[in-house]
């Protein structure tokens, strides 16, 4: 199982959290990520990750490709609704990428619970 991790600034910290009370589950699968959210995934939680540029500099479109590749079996991407971003059309493309290709998509914890259990079962 292939999952993508990605988390705007203002999310990070709760990305870590959500990582560390899943890594159990989360260990066992291949984990893509984003340049900083990987960084911070990586260092905090000791987990592997395999990842991309930043996404500002193009990871949320490399993630994108590899969904349309049919490599990503399901994402969460903890957006941040009240900052603007200079890549949004990125962020609309890996959005929309997930849809066309009917992966499961969460965009926020409560949401990336509920995806991580149906994926990979509760842990
Ligand atoms: O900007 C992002 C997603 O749109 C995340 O990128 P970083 O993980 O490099 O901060």
């Amino acid at each position: 199982m292939r999952i993508a991790l990605i988390a705007h600034d203002e999310l990070k910290d709760e990305m870590v959290e959500f990582v560390t009370a899943h890594a159990d589950a989360l260990g066992e699968c291949d984990l893509v990520t984003t340049g900083t959210t990987g960084k911070r995934i990586a260092d905090e939680t000791g987990l592997a990750v395999n990842r991309q540029a930043s996404g500002p500099y193009g990871g949320d479109l490399q993630i994108g490709g590899m969904i349309a590749d049919d490599e990503i079996h399901g994402v969460v991407f903890l957006r941040d609704p009240l900052t603007a971003q200079a890549h949004e059309p990125d962020i609309s493309a890996l959005l929309r990428v997930c849809d066309v290709k009917d992966v499961p998509l969460a965009t926020n914890v409560a949401s990336a619970e509920m995806v991580v259990d149906g994926l990979l079962g509760g842990d």
